[in-house]
């Protein structure tokens, strides 16, 4: 569906569709991203995400549809896109030798009103390794490094396509909280991701891609909702409870055994229905938990299963992307 444009839309995308030879890697995707939001890009590997953002950053050509920036056609207007939007792509590689700092006073000098290296590196923690190599430094850092580099030319929008991949625990928690402060300061913020998790925990809006199609975009809570068809409880109880007097209550739907336990599905009035029957009975469950619907439900409710991965995106885009040559 085309979107209608609001005073805060940002990146306005309609029917957006990219082929490469006979593979359609986007086949139709509206979507648009509101000034100072995070918004996420979720999917499977090979779902169309990449090529949806490096559309967005005038990468490559559309074969229909349109794309604005700041009501600008980014592939036609690339010299002022580059001004207005930082890229952090996959395979962002720098020279083994070129040092944190020299890496970000190049890339400040082709733009016009560069941010100051020396803060940037403060700020993203970079000020001590400033004198090391980028092949010396860790995963963290280069992805530090890389993130720095999308933001030295002081963009309204920051384009970051699966940041976190590789990352250890720390390290990832370390980097969602480093995006939450780039927004904070006033970048808009499209993020790629594969990790449930990571969309969750930041993104105002996320689009859910797959196979080159937006097959939802709401809140996180918007996605869980919409996909949250019954409620999980389990629990054990203490003596003999027959299954029968559980599926009799009408807000059960589902009785299971899984070892001692009892997991019970069924609508809202789930637990309380459970609870009552038990109490009447002089029950008191043991050891209850309450499953909550998290965004995993809803991509699995979305992405059919033979076009899910593993999140682990090891298996990247193609290496070594070359992007097309705007028309002048
Ligand atoms: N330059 C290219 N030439 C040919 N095919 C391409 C090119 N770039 C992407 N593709 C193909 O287009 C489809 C969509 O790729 P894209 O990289 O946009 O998806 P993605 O969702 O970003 O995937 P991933 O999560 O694996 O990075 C895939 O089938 C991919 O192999």
């Amino acid at each position: 569906m085309p979107r209608n444009s609001r005073d805060d839309d940002l990146v306005v995308v309609n029917f957006l569709r990219k082929t490469y030879g006979a593979t359609v890697a986007v086949d139709n995707v509206s979507l648009t991203v509101r000034e100072g939001e995070i918004f996420g890009i979720l999917g499977p590997n090979g779902a169309g995400k990449t090529t949806t953002v490096e559309s967005i950053a005038g990468l490559r050509r559309p074969d229909a549809g349109t794309v604005r920036v700041a009501g600008l056609n980014p592939y036609k207007r690339r010299s002022q896109i580059t001004s207005l939007v930082g890229v952090q792509l996959q395979a962002s590689e720098l020279p083994e030798r070129i040092k944190a700092r020299e890496a970000l006073e190049l890339y400040a000098s082709f733009y016009p009103n560069p941010a100051d290296p020396a803060e940037l590196l403060e700020q993203l923690g970079l000020t001590k390794v400033r004198d090391t190599a980028f092949g010396k430094l860790s995963g963290g850092q280069k992805q530090r490094l890389s993130i720095a580099l999308a933001l030295i030319g002081n963009p309204k929008l920051a384009i970051l396509d699966e940041l976190t991949t590789g990352l250890d625990p720390q390290a990832r928690r370390d980097t969602w909280e480093l995006v939450k402060q780039i927004r904070d300061s006033g970048v808009t913020i499209i993020l790629v991701t594969h990790f449930m998790e990571e969309a969750e925990y930041l993104c105002d809006r996320i689009a859910i891609i797959d196979a080159g199609l937006v097959v939802a975009l709401d809140t996180p809570a918007g996605l869980v909702d919409a996909a949250r068809t019954e409620q999980r409880i389990s629990f054990r109880v203490p003596g003999v409870l027959d299954d029968a007097v559980l599926k009799a209550l009408p807000a059960v739907n589902s009785v299971i055994r899984d070892g001692g336990r009892i997991v019970v599905t069924g609508n809202d009035d789930l637990l309380v229905a459970v609870v009552t029957e038990l109490a009447s009975r002089g029950q008191a469950p043991l050891d209850l938990h309450t499953e909550q619907a998290m965004l995993d439900d809803a991509f699995l409710a979305l992405v059919p299963a033979d076009r899910r991965h593993s999140s682990d995106a090891d298996q990247g885009t193609p290496a070594g992307r070359t992007f097309e040559g705007a028309e002048r």
